[in-house]
């Protein structure tokens, strides 16, 4: 996949306030035209309660709560069958959501594992390397629940780069690390993301990626 278009998107719980602030003024919602393309990092920054989460969600396709269309490659979204977004989530688009979802009565690489089988993208060396970068490699065997949850957003990190992707979607994910940890993470995921020609579309409330070079949306 090449790009990601949005068309007038608009979460249907913002509908009546499109002439208000933060909608309007908003870079992201009810724009004609925004596109993200690959490679590129893109970076969205908002408020609580704007919206970052629910657009993660729409252009996952876990929700379609929105008018306005979202486009990949030129075709609407909204007609994909099931089998078409698995593909796509299994090739394409890596997501990390806000809440993490990792299993806490399973150990750290039992998670990361559960996606490593599926995609059979990593050796479990390279799993406990990444590990070992994100400081994380003495906690392989720990249950994640027993985890802070700035060590949860670091395994989670990792087991979205144990697929394939052209876009790499990640919800606030370094809103509970210090600055070092996050300088850690955005090297990673560059490194990651460079490696596939991929984009990088992280959302932010306040802590954002240590990236580089990026554009910078507020929603
Ligand atoms: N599944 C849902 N269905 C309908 N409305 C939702 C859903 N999830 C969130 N909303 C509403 O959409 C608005 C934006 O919520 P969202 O979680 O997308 O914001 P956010 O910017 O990610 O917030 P935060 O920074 O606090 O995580 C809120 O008013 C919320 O009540």
């Amino acid at each position: 996949m090449q790009n990601i278009t949005l068309r007038r998107v608009l979460p249907q719980v913002f509908r009546g306030s499109e002439k208000e602030s933060p909608v309007c003024d908003s870079e992201v919602w009810m724009r004609d035209e925004l596109v993200f393309t690959r490679p590129g990092n893109y970076i969205i920054e908002a408020e609580s309660g704007t919206g970052k989460s629910s657009l993660c969600s729409f252009i996952y396709g876990a929700r379609t709560d929105y008018d306005g269309e979202i486009l990949m490659d030129g075709e609407p979204v909204k007609g994909y069958s099931i089998e078409k977004w698995c593909r796509l989530r299994r090739e394409a688009l890596a997501y990390l959501p806000q809440e993490m979802r990792l299993f806490p009565e399973l150990s750290v690489m039992d998670n990361i594992m559960v996606k490593n089988r599926l995609t059979s993208y990593r050796s479990e060396a390279e799993i406990l390397q990444m590990l070992d970068r994100l400081e994380l490699r003495h906690k392989a065997e720990w249950n994640a629940g027993l985890l802070s949850v700035g060590q949860q957003q670091r395994v989670a990190i990792i087991r979205a780069l144990c697929q394939p992707f052209d876009f790499l979607l990640v919800d606030e994910p370094v809103s509970h690390l210090d600055a070092r940890n996050n300088e850690s993470v955005a090297a990673l995921i560059v490194e990651e993301a460079e490696r596939r020609s991929a984009a990088v579309i992280a959302t932010s409330v306040g802590n954002k990626l240590t990236l580089n070079e990026f554009r910078l949306l507020h929603l």
